[in-house]
């Protein structure tokens, strides 16, 4: 039988799927994963990636048995399976959403759509997000997030499955040369998957979304920026919109038909929600960047940064970065709460890179390896437009740094976070929680807890090593050069979004924690 194939990546769902749509309007489907070994070689996945896609899948698979089929997973790179489907049994069409990827992934659309071309097949590839492929012009860009949000969700018309699963239930099928779901086999060289993670599926994703609209998105205003409040204020949708596993359009249109319920009392939620939906058309705007220019995953934003940090890379920095060793609690904090959880809240993300791109000096692309192994939300189009923009190597944002001492003072006065993520630091008394390395030695002796032990000493002195990384940032900065070379990446990159240009570069962030004013 002839049958149309539909290609699940990071869109692991049935509702609101465009390219299951359109395949199932045409006839007979078959629904494939791609178990890709390289892309699990990449330096940017985790063991906690494949976890949440696993449990995804199961969840997907779950809801294609409801409409009589199932979901395969083959394992190979996608041409090879692609090649190995086509000569067991020819299909007609290959439907999926695009994909703004990783490098490996860009590389990988290109030989499908050359696979396509040679064996003479359509390729359907459909806009997931507010991204526009082959955008011209960025001014046009709000208009046609406003539109891909505000169409109608894709209606699936009555699906007819190429066969029928062999069983109701997902058994592997040994005659066949692919397996469920729950027998994927994570590669054995995958490391990290925090204990405390966010699971993967819709059913859980449409709880958490619910959860929000109806009641945590009372805290979102004031409560977002606290790594302690955090955790419920935030509506912890990233990795759910990630996967695919809602889609971002329902999670605008559920949070506008809440707006429109709510009653007038419920103005605090209602703030919570306005604010919520400002970052959703945040989320696309910063993977467009990368969509229009997939280099900025490896190379400066803006070339004329060239050669500021990457010939000076301070292994001892980085490796007492990783491990959560700095000597400033609340950075040392965050980093145990993100090897446990897998998530931190916006503020202390940038925290973790200002720190390391300012005081610690490093270049980010390493660093920014090493956090999208430990975010589990990891998407590349926003991680790493996040990541240049916090290192200044955009050249077109103020440069922001965050003094990790102020910002426990503000987000954690009484020191329940660091306390709770740092077991030697429950006996330090207020006085010295911001900065224990004060601590006179009758003070340690007394308390039998040791700076440079228990409790490392501060690897470089903040005040003098910051101030030093902006005087080089800002003296590259002000080469006429580097100046001549910023408004090619406004005109590529920029929001157009009235509002969200700082009106000058000594306005501070304050608490922010609405966070609507975040920079282009
Ligand atoms: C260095 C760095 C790396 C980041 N990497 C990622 C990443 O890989 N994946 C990711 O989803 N977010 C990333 N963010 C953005 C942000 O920190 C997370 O989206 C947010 O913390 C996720 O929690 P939430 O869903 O509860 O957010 P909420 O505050 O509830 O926000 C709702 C949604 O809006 C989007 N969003 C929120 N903040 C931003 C932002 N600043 N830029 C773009 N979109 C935003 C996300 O899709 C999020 O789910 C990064 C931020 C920084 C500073």
């Amino acid at each position: 039988m002839s049958y149309q194939l539909v290609w699940f990546k990071r869109d692991l769902r049935s509702e609101d799927h465009a390219a299951l749509v359109e395949a199932t309007k045409l006839g007979p489907i078959r629904c494939i994963y791609v178990l890709e070994p390289t892309l699990w070689l990449q330096p940017d996945v985790a063991l906690q990636h494949f976890e949440f896609i696993r449990e995804s899948l199961q969840d997907l698979d779950g809801q294609l048995r409801l409409l009589g089929g199932e979901i395969e997973i083959h394992e190979g790179e996608v041409t090879e399976v692609l090649s190995k489907i086509w000569q067991e049994t020819p299909f007609q069409g290959l439907y999926s959403h695009q994909e703004t990827g990783n490098r490996f992934t860009y590389a990988r659309d290109q030989d499908v759509g050359k696979w396509c071309q040679s064996h003479g097949i359509h390729w359907g590839e459909y806009a997931q997000f507010g991204v526009v492929r082959g955008l011209k012009n960025r001014n046009e860009w709000q208009a046609c997030w406003q539109r891909h949000m505000e169409a109608p969700m894709c209606e699936l018309p009555l699906v007819q499955f190429w066969k029928t699963p062999l069983s109701n239930k997902p058994v592997t099928n040994p005659s066949a040369h692919f397996v469920t779901p729950a027998a994927m086999q994570a590669p054995a060289h995958l490391r990290h998957n925090p204990p405390l993670r966010q699971r993967g599926g819709r059913s859980v994703a449409l709880k958490t979304l619910n959860s929000f609209l109806k009641q945590r998105s009372m805290w979102y205003r004031g409560g977002i920026s606290s790594p302690l409040s955090a955790p419920d204020a935030c509506s912890r949708l990233s990795v759910f919109i990630s996967y695919g596993c809602l889609s971002i359009r329902e999670v605008v249109q559920a949070t506008n038909e809440e707006l429109l319920q709510m009653p007038p009392e419920a103005s605090r939620r209602k703030s919570g929600l306005v604010a919520f939906i400002s970052r959703l058309y945040w989320h696309c705007h910063f993977i467009q960047k990368l969509e229009s220019e997939p280099e900025i995953e490896w190379e400066n934003m803006h070339r004329g940064y060239d050669g500021l940090r990457e010939h000076e890379f301070n292994v001892d920095h980085f490796n007492a970065l990783k491990d959560g060793r700095t000597g400033w609690p609340m950075v040392d904090a965050c980093v145990v709460m993100l090897r446990e959880t897998g998530w931190l809240n916006f503020r202390m993300r940038a925290m973790l890179v200002s720190v390391a791109a300012y005081p610690l000096w490093l270049h980010w692309k390493p660093v920014g390896d090493w956090l999208a192994t430990q975010f589990l939300d990891y998407e590349p189009g926003i991680h790493w437009s996040q990541m240049q923009m916090q290192s200044g190597t955009t050249g077109i944002n103020v440069t922001r740094v965050y003094n990790p001492i102020k910002q426990a003072q503000d987000h954690d006065q009484k020191g329940f976070f660091v306390r709770k993520w740092l077991p030697h630091m429950r006996q330090i008394p207020n006085t010295w929680i911001f900065e224990p390395w004060n601590m006179t030695q009758d003070v340690q002796n007394h308390l039998g807890i040791y700076i440079g032990k228990e409790i490392p000493q501060p690897i470089v002195d903040i005040a003098t090593a910051t101030k030093t990384s902006k005087d080089r940032l800002h003296s590259r900065r002000n080469l006429s050069e580097v100046r001549a070379g910023k408004k090619s990446v406004i005109n590529k990159h920029a929001s157009r979004k009235k509002g969200a240009e700082r009106k000058n570069s000594k306005v501070k962030s304050k608490d922010t924690s609405s966070q609507l004013t975040l920079e282009f």
